[in-house]
Parts: structure tokens; C-alpha cells; sequence
């Protein structure tokens, strides 16, 4: 079985370009490499219905943290069975974002820390309930949330595809969510941490070999 491996950070983080010039580094390395992102847009309803959700910023459902968590974890559920086929048929499996998003969105928007009561009924959920794969590694590329703004913003600047969302848009849920990543990293939440420096840059071919050991 290929390694599952997760990459986090907050919104315009570079979670996206990391997982394209990872993907690239470790082919060069020589291994075969797949990658999903999270939500997966335009291929689950549940993911569908986060997006309209999001892009409305409020209401019931938007206000409801547990009710948008569950919808995120329904949509990885759907997807259990794709991330062990593309398991089975490669080396790597690069995840954009998976339970760890919701642990730290979740305790953030709650003003909970990561040993928080939500943070424990996501792992409930995702891993004891919905039987998710378990990660072997989280990669978590770290920048500052006025970093993270000010790349998001840019983006969504030059691509009317990535406009931000409600999420993305709130500065000190942001900075709360950082914090929370933080602390899940420090305790190895679900699999092991790898810090990346988002602003210094990443060493791909030195992340790649140490990846594929
Ligand atoms: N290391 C970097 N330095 C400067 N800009 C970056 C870096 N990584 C990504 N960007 C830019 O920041 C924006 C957000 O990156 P993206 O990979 O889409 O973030 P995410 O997937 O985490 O939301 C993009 O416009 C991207 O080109
Ligand atoms: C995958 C996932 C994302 N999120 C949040 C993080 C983001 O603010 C938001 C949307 O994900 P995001 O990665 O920003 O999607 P895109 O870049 O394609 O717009 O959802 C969760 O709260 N829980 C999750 O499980």
C-alpha cells in the first residue's frame, strides 16, 4: 500500500502548489504519485452543498459547526474507498486536506484548542465511526495568517474561479485555526507532523527522499 500523506495550512497557505511541486519531486525520485484534494467539489453532493453554503456565509446550516463538519467528513466518507484503490496503485497518495481541516476549523470557529470536546468528535467520527485511512504523515506548511490572506487575495484576484469564502475572509478565525494546527501538530493528532516553513520555501527533493525513506 502507498503512503497516505496529508498536506494542511490555512487558506492561500500553498497547500496546492506544495502538492503540485511535491507530486513533481517525487516522480523525479522515481516513485508513482496520486493526489485528491478535500472538499471534493464538483464530484460529491456533499461537497457541492458545502461549497453553496459557504459562499452564502450564514444561515443555518453555514452557522452550524457540527452540521458543516459533518457534511466535510460525509464527503471524505464517500471517498474511502477511492483513496485505498489509489493506495493500492501508487506509491504516494498526496491529500489536499483531510480530518485534520476539520479538527482545526471546528476548534477554531468554537474557541477550542485542540484537546478540545469538538476536535474529539471529529476523530469519533471520521476515524472510529466512518473508518477513514489512517494517514502516515501530515505535512503542515506554516505561514502566518496575514501571509495566508494576502496569497488568497492575490489569487482570487487573478483566478475569478478562487474567490474567497466566508471561511477564508474571517482574519481572527484565521489566527485561531493556525494556533489550532499548531497544537495538533505538537501531539501528533491522528499521524505524525512534518512543520514546513511556507515563507522560507520548501527543499522538495530533500522532502521527497525523506518521504520515500
Ligand atoms: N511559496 C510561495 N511563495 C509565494 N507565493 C506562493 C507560494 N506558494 C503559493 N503561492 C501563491 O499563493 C496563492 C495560494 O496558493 P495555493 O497553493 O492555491 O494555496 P492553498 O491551496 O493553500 O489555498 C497562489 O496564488 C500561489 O501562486
Ligand atoms: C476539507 C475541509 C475543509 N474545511 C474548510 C477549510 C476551508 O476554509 C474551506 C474550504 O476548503 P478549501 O481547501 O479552501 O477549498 P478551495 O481552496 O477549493 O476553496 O473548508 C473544513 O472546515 N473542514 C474540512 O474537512
Amino acid at each position: 500500500m502507498g503512503q497516505l500523506v496529508v498536506i494542511e495550512g490555512l487558506d492561500g497557505a500553498g497547500k496546492r502548489t506544495l502538492s503540485d511541486g511535491l507530486t513533481a519531486a517525487l516522480e523525479e525520485a522515481g516513485a508513482s504519485v496520486a493526489g485528491l484534494a478535500f472538499p471534493r467539489y464538483g464530484r460529491s453532493v456533499h461537497a457541492d452543498l458545502v461549497r453553496e453554503t459557504l459562499h452564502r456565509g450564514h444561515g443555518d446550516l453555514a452557522d452550524s459547526v457540527y452540521g458543516m463538519a459533518m457534511l466535510y467528513a460525509l464527503d471524505r466518507s464517500g471517498a474511502a474507498d477511492e483513496i485505498r484503490e489509489l493506495q493500492a496503485a501508487n506509491d504516494v497518495v498526496l491529500l489536499d486536506r483531510y480530518a485534520a481541516s476539520n479538527a482545526a476549523y471546528a476548534a477554531a470557529r468554537l474557541r477550542q484548542h485542540a484537546d478540545g470536546e469538538v476536535v474529539r468528535w471529529v476523530w469519533d467520527l471520521e476515524v472510529s465511526r466512518f473508518a477513514l485511512p489512517r494517514p502516515d504523515a501530515h505535512l503542515l506548511l506554516r505561514v502566518s495568517p496575514a501571509v495566508a490572506a494576502e496569497r488568497a487575495e492575490r489569487r482570487a484576484e487573478a483566478d475569478s474561479a478562487r474567490t474567497r469564502d466566508a471561511f477564508e475572509t474571517d482574519d481572527s478565525l484565521q489566527l485561531r485555526c493556525a494556533e489550532v494546527y499548531d497544537e495538533l501538530a505538537a501531539a501528533g493528532w491522528l499521524a505524525p507532523w512534518h512543520v514546513l516553513d511556507g515563507v522560507a520555501g520548501v527543499d522538495l527533493p530533500t522532502l521527497a527522499k525523506a518521504l520515500l525513506g
